[in-house]
């Protein structure tokens, strides 16, 4: 056997989503900051992410990278690579992180709470997991502040005519719509009919609005559509299905945590939601994650949430990954069969690390 490039993984999944974590083999990663480690990685290191993520090795990520922290208060800081772009933050990775560094000893694991700090390219992000003989059980974190750009924007989208479309951010850009509006129950049957309209919908709102965090310009862009159902109170708690669509074109297995807080945010904007009051984000899958607004804030002119987001990982594998130096596909591929024209949509760094327009 021969393997250069070798990467020590531990997969796991978060209420459904996959998330890989890059325990070890990583070459030095500079950046004052993670975020920095994060713009230097997708300009020198990308073939990592690819080697991961492509086929033949990957099955299409997420996948996250630890890397030391920079900020004395975290743990870790983590770099987080979805098929098309880097991001920010993500819910679901840092909840596989989180899960990955506790179980596997990387971080000290007191039960029945562990406080733990990491630093996503977002920031500082604050975890509460609760531990179970030596499992984690619940992750929840605080969020970067969360916010509206847009509200009701009308897009003109291909195949669906005017659309109103609302933007927030919640460590990804969301194009935000009405899912009843638009026809969708958010069943799993409509999965394929979900990733078609999402993808058009997005397209069109990053073509049509703008959408650039005022402290962090390279954040920018609409990378995300998320389908809104309608709120309902179940047991008293006000609650909600919704259908991410992540690029190239898959469904959000998980509820979202990104786009949990956009809609936070959305809601809070909307008066349907109170700081402090319970709100549980179904997924297509029927799985939830528990949420609600900690406090509010500001994020340069605009009205802000500080969401909490809470899910549970599970571990599902421990590997080892590289490439054979005769390998004919050292960075991997796309095909259209499955990735659609990713070159369409390979905007590699567009919420997480492009230059502002
Ligand atoms: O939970 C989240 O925020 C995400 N899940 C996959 C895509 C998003 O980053």
């Amino acid at each position: 056997m021969q393997l250069n490039r070798m990467l020590h993984l531990v997969s796991a999944h978060n209420e459904g989503m996959r998330g890989d974590v890059v325990v070890g083999g990583l070459p030095a990663v500079p950046g004052e900051s993670v975020r920095d480690k994060m713009l230097y990685f997708q300009e020198h290191l990308d073939h990592l992410r690819k080697i991961i993520v492509f086929e033949p090795r990957g099955a299409g990520g997420p996948v996250n990278f630890v890397v030391p922290a920079s900020h004395p208060e975290a743990a870790f800081g983590y770099i987080i690579g979805l098929p098309t772009e880097y991001v920010a933050m993500s819910g679901s990775n840092t909840m596989c992180v989180a899960t990955v560094l506790l179980e596997t000893g990387m971080v000290p694991m007191s039960e029945p709470v562990t406080e733990l700090t990491l630093e996503a390219p977002a920031g500082l992000i604050r975890l509460r997991c609760e531990c179970r003989d030596g499992k984690v059980t619940k992750v929840s974190f605080v969020n970067q502040p969360a916010f509206v750009y847009h509200h009701r924007a009308p897009v003109e989208v291909e195949g669906l005519g005017t659309v109103a479309v609302d933007v927030a951010w919640g460590g990804m850009t969301y194009a935000i719509v009405d899912a009843q509006a638009l026809g969708f129950g958010l069943g799993e049957d409509e999965a394929g009919d979900l990733v078609s309209a999402g993808q058009r919908i997005k397209t069109a709102a990053h073509e049509q609005l703008q959408a650039v965090h005022p402290l962090e310009p390279r954040f920018n862009g609409i990378t995300q559509t998320e389908f809104a159902g309608p709120l309902r109170t179940v047991d008293g708690v006000l609650t909600s299905r919704n259908v991410v669509v992540v690029s190239p074109g898959g469904i959000d297995r998980c509820p979202c945590g990104t786009g949990t807080s956009a809609r936070l945010a959305l809601m809070h904007a909307r008066g349907e939601i109170a700081v402090g009051q319970p709100f549980v984000h179904e997924s297509i899958l029927g799985t939830t994650f528990t949420a609600n607004i900690e406090d509010t804030a500001t994020v340069g002119d605009y009205p802000a949430v500080v969401p909490r987001v809470g899910g549970q990982a599970w571990i599902t594998a421990v590997k080892q990954i590289g490439v054979d130096p005769s390998d004919p596909f050292p960075s991997g591929f796309t095909l259209a069969d499955y990735w659609g024209d990713i070159s369409a949509t390979d905007r590699v760094g567009t919420s997480g690390a492009h230059e502002a327009d």
